[in-house]
């Protein structure tokens, strides 16, 4: 027999005060009503003895309850036991829920996954569900739960039936190559409103700078002082400094909240003709990063190539007497006296705070931008042409994006990685 039905403690390690157990899968009933006696009816509690089935000693008194299927957080039948949270206890009651012949241990994500997979919840729930377990702060906390309780879930829904409506007319046009030029212009014109509105989407600030930290990079020139500034902001010595220009190899990587707005800082070898082999590869490094920063702090003249993003131009060492006259437009530092630095930090909370979503908004992950700018790109084209068959195809992509987005289709080599994130139990 398939040993589909599976168990796991779901709340939080013992000792505690209250453990619980969730048990889901087609002999969870079974398994629920052999441990405890007679299960309550679905979806209220009891409180029961549970015995061991094989010896029948009393193991400890619960409080049971019952879902049915497909009405349940897995969509399975489910049980629930909310025992006394000791650490023998919970041996106990595992060990017993594993001597059933139909049951096994969940893997770490099992649960949700079931969820998933019975459609109680889509993927962008489920990515939510993910962040929100994860979230160490308040804006984090904030983010993920309009999307867990299906924020993106429903406006996809929309935005996909807008589709549907667009596929519709395409194939009519198709059929009835003699339609007339006001339906055609009309079907670019929907086409074209769809594909802005899901850029005004893209435009929006997303989750990840929340969850990783506004990445900030210091660069510029060997010697600028970037190092000096870094152990500046962190309060102690996190990079080496030294007169030698070319100290910094490896990026030093800073994580700070400044008033609550998480910040990622990154020291960086200084950029220049590097005079050997392991200078020119953390130059290398550096000009990466400076490219992937979100906020550039450049100790110097204006950077050597043009960057999308906000740069801010540092004027360092500004206690030295030759460079007491800071050049219009740069914030005059010290790491030395601490001069500028409080207002450096200021300008750089407020430059990342734009870049964090709002509290209430919904914010994408990466995944799911990639997907919705792939269904812009597609209705992008699909407003250009003038040939039903390729619009209908294009709006076919549009579609395939969406419901990868949501997780109808072709997510296999995403749900592992996501289901991965979750605890034992969840
Ligand atoms: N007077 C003064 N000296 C500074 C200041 N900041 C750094 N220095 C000195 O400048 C030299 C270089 O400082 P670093 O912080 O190593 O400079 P860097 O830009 O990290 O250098 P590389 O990693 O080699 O590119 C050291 O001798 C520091 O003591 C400052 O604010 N005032
Ligand atoms: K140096
Ligand atoms: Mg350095």
């Amino acid at each position: 027999m398939k040993r589909d039905t599976i168990f796991a403690l779901s709340s939080g390690r013992p000792p505690a005060a209250i453990s619980i157990i969730r048990v889901s899968g087609s002999a969870a009933h079974d398994a629920g009503a052999r441990l405890a006696g007679k299960l309550p009816p679905p979806r209220s509690a009891a409180v029961r003895q549970l015995r061991s089935p094989a010896s029948g000693e009393h193991l400890d008194d619960a409080l049971i309850l019952r879902f049915d299927a497909p009405v349940s957080s897995t969509g399975e039948d489910v049980v629930e036991l909310h025992c006394h949270g000791g650490r023998a206890v919970v041996d106990a009651v595992l060990g017993a829920l594993g001597e059933f012949e139909a049951l096994r241990p969940a893997n770490p994500g099992e649960f949700t996954r079931r969820a998933f997979e019975h459609g109680r919840i889509d993927l962008t729930e489920a990515e939510g569900l993910a962040d929100l377990i994860e979230a160490e702060t308040e804006s984090q906390r904030k983010a993920a739960i309009g999307v867990a309780e299906g924020g993106l879930r429903r406006k996809v829904a929309t935005w996909r039936d807008r589709l549907l409506a667009l596929s519709a007319e395409a194939e009519r046009a198709i059929d009835y190559v003699d339609e007339g030029d006001a339906e055609a212009a009309q079907l670019s014109s929907d086409c074209a409103a769809l594909a802005s509105e899901l850029g005004e989407w893209l435009a929006l600030p997303r989750v990840e700078p929340l969850k990783d930290g506004v990445r900030v990079v210091v660069a510029g020139p060997p010697n600028a002082g970037k190092s000096s500034l870094i152990n500046a902001i962190a309060g102690e010595e996190k990079a080496i400094v030294t007169p030698v220009a070319g100290t910094t190899r490896d990026q030093i990587e800073v994580p700070l909240a400044l008033s609550g707005v998480p910040i990622l800082f990154t020291d960086t070898a200084g950029i220049r003709e590097a005079t050997d082999e392991v200078e020119s590869i953390g130059i290398d490094r550096a000009r990466k990063a400076s490219a992937a920063s979100d906020i550039l702090l450049w100790l110097g003249e204006a950077p050597e190539s043009p960057k999308h993003g906000t740069i801010v131009l540092i004027h360092s060492k500004a206690d030295l007497a030759d460079r007491a006259d800071a050049p219009p437009g740069s914030i005059a530092v010290s790491a030395l006296t601490g001069q500028g630095i409080t207002d450096l930090l200021e300008r750089v909370r407020m430059e990342a705070l734009r870049m964090l979503p709002r509290a209430d908004a919904i914010a994408l992950n990466r995944r799911q931008a990639n997907l919705i700018a792939e269904a812009e790109a597609a209705l992008g084209r699909a407003a250009e042409s003038n040939d039903p068959v390729l619009i209908a195809e294009d709006l076919r992509l549009a579609r395939t994006a969406f419901d990868r987005l949501t997780g109808r289709a072709g997510v296999e080599d995403v749900l592992d990685a996501l289901f991965g994130r979750f605890c034992l139990g969840k």
